[in-house]
């Protein structure tokens, strides 16, 4: 088994540190470290998380604090909850918010069904709010239903990416050296001017470090550190691994985080995140036809070009529905090649309102038809096609964007072949853009 990290401090001398300040508590957090030392790892830690939400985004430049701005049309705030409740070990979550958005905070938990969160009232600085959320999870507070954890997590309410490996990274580390954080490699150079705007020093970029979050504490080790907390400190501290050196000796583990960890500051970061959760769910695509057998059939074509020209993207048939929805596939081409109305499409789309997917993404579903001028006369086929902008109007009620797509479909090989390219070129942008403004319309390709 690993010893103890040579040059850190060892368990035992962590343990008297500990019980110097708070007794038999810290002594016993002291042995949960000594126990991490001995077999790292072994032993599961309960698990917490404190989310200070209680800020006023100034630097964001909007009136709406920046936690509580949409991206497709969900608050930020949601997507970090939905990535911390999706672990499955994290007990509890304490939100920190003001008494003023208390409400508000209430209405996302319930709209986009999340579990498992409390909410206690956040404080003036950051770091008011964190010690807030801290005490909640502290055992002496009376009617209370959560527990004090062994470590807790501390993770800013605007930073949405984070996943479960750096979460679990962060944990154990902090299990074993009593405190542990996220950190990266500085994108620009640090650098102390002088009282009289002059540069004083520069600091070596590849010897520092930008602290991100998560981080995690033995829980008896953050609170310890909070309540021996200056109110300079309270005031104006910007990094809880700080305070624990600070008041509690404890030298926190640095974990390298991925570049997704940032913190959602300005309104740029806003259309960065929007764009990577664009991303994320664009990744699948399932194509739903009404005809099975016959390989040959233009509706098949219409599959093989997305294969080709999607390369990155995981096209799949519809064969089982219910399992791909389960799978959350957020994007659904419905390809009508026997008919020339909206039947099918509707069964899909009643299937995907009955299975609440669009709660927390906006889904996407492409109604292809065939453009074939010999088979039904254009007028009678438009008058069915244009039901599609009332369908698409109720269903977007539901977070479903709901398109048309018409293939012109000739006799001439070469220029079918131009149509279905340009129809998977349509599909693609219609599902990497999401745009509301386009849902109902016929396009063309
Ligand atoms: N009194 C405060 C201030 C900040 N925070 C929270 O701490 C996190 C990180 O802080 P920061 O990015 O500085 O947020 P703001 O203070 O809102 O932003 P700004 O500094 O631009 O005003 C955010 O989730 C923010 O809501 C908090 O809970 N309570
Ligand atoms: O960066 C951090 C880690 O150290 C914190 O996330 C914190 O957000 C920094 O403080 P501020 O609220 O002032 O931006």
């Amino acid at each position: 088994m690993e010893s103890w990290p040579p040059g850190g401090s060892g368990p035992a001398e962590a343990g008297r540190r500990l019980r110097d300040l708070r007794g038999a508590d810290l002594a016993a957090s002291a042995s949960l470290l000594s126990g991490a030392g001995a077999e790292a790892g072994c032993s599961a830690p309960a698990v917490a998380a404190v989310l200070p939400a209680g800020g006023s985004g100034e630097r964001m430049g909007v009136p709406t604090p920046k936690q509580f701005c949409p991206i497709l049309e969900r608050p930020l705030i949601s997507y970090t909850l939905q990535a911390l409740e999706r672990v499955s070990w994290i007990k509890d979550i304490v939100v920190a918010v003001t008494g003023e958005n208390m409400e508000a905070m209430k209405c996302i938990i319930q709209r986009y069904q999340h579990k498992g969160i409390s909410l206690v009232e956040s404080g003036v600085t950051r770091h008011r709010s964190i010690f807030n959320g801290l005490k909640a999870l502290a055992e002496d507070q009376p009617n209370c239903r959560l527990s004090k954890p062994e470590v807790v997590i501390i993770h800013d309410a605007v930073r949405p990416f984070v996943e479960e490996d750096v979460l679990l990274k962060v944990v154990t580390a902090a299990k074993e050296h009593g405190a542990a954080g996220a950190i990266r490699p500085l994108v620009s150079t640090v650098i102390s001017p002088s009282v009289d705007g002059c540069l004083d020093h520069s600091l070596e970029r590849a010897r520092h470090r930008a602290s991100e979050m998560p981080q995690a504490f033995l829980f008896d080790v953050i609170y310890e550190a909070y309540q021996q907390c200056s109110d300079y400190d309270l005031e104006f501290g910007t990094e809880c691994l700080h305070l624990a050196l600070k008041y509690c000796h404890i030298k926190a583990k640095l974990i390298e985080g991925s570049p997704d960890l940032w913190k959602v500051t300005y309104k740029r970061d806003l259309y960065a995140a929007e764009s990577i959760i664009k991303e994320r769910i664009s990744q699948q695509i399932c194509v739903v036809m009404d005809t099975k057998e016959d390989e040959e059939h233009v509706g098949h074509r219409l599959e093989e070009m997305l294969k080709n020209e999607l390369n990155h993207v995981k096209v799949t048939s519809g064969r089982d529905l219910q399992q791909i929805i389960l799978e959350q596939c957020y994007n659904f081409v419905r390809v009508n090649v026997m008919t020339s109305d909206f039947e099918e499409t509707q069964k899909l789309l009643n299937m995907l309102e009955e299975s609440n997917l669009s709660i927390l993404y906006p889904v996407v579903v492409i109604s292809v038809q065939f453009l074939d001028y010999e088979s039904v006369p254009f007028g009678q086929k438009m008058e069915n096609l244009m039901q599609i902008r009332e369908f698409a109007k109720q269903v977007k009620k539901r977070n479903i964007l709901l398109y048309g797509l018409l293939v012109y479909y000739p006799q001439d090989e070469q220029k079918l072949q131009e149509s279905l390219r340009h129809g998977a070129t349509i599909i693609a942008a219609l599902i990497k853009e999401r745009n509301s403004g386009l849902i109902g319309q016929l396009l063309v390709a």
